[in-house]
């Protein structure tokens, strides 16, 4: 099975240690998700996400276009399905970035997937990093962390950890764990 599935809390660097595989690692596929959550300043519609409203995310997960879909920090996030059942049909390595509600339901209909779960050194660089950001007020800030304690608490469902302290030792790790040969 060539599907990977990275979690980790808010801030831990997800997006980080992907943008990076997918710098040296053009062959992974990466899965981009819809979302209701606004772009942040950088980031372009059909790149980091589609950005799509409330009205149009509710007509997908009607039509089944979704492989799964979650909210987090009161929005609403889903992987497309058809595109990433493509790749894989044509046996390209793929990578979904997806928060844990998300994983478990990928793991419950796709069992032989690879669960990897990117933790952070402590949690004080975690909130180091999140605040850092400077991406989100502090309200938002508080209710991710919030779900950073569930989502630290379920690091052992997980198939393996990558601690991310270095960005470019974390993508290799993740590389490794996935079967892109
Ligand atoms: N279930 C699910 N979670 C997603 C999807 N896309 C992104 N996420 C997760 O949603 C959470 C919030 O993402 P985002 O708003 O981009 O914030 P960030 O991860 O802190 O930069 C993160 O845990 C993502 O991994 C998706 O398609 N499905
Ligand atoms: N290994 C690392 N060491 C130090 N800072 C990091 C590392 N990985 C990511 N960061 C920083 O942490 C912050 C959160 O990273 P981000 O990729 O947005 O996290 P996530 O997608 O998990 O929410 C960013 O400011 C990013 O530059």
């Amino acid at each position: 099975m060539r599907l990977t599935v990275l979690s980790g809390p808010s801030g831990v660097g997800k997006g980080t240690v992907v943008a990076e595989v997918r710098r040296r690692h053009p062959e992974v596929w990466v899965s981009v998700s819809c979302t209701t959550r606004a772009p942040r300043p950088g980031e372009t519609n059909g790149v980091e996400y589609h950005f799509v409203d409330v009205e149009e995310f509710t007509l997908m997960v009607k039509k089944g276009e979704l492989l799964e879909h979650a909210m987090f920090a009161g929005h609403a996030y889903g992987t497309p399905r058809a595109p990433l059942e493509a790749r894989l049909a044509e046996g390209v390595p793929c990578l979904l970035e997806i928060e844990l509600q998300g994983a478990r339901q990928v793991r419950a209909g796709i069992p032989d997937a690879r669960f990897v779960f990117l933790a952070p050194p402590s949690w004080q660089e975690l909130v180091r990093r999140l605040t850092g950001r400077g991406t989100e007020s502090p309200e938002v800030i508080e209710r991710r962390l919030d779900r950073a304690r569930t989502e630290l608490a379920a690091e052992s469902e997980f198939d393996a950890v990558v601690v991310n302290d270095d960005v470019t030792r974390a993508a290799a790790r993740l590389v490794a764990l996935m079967d892109t040969d």
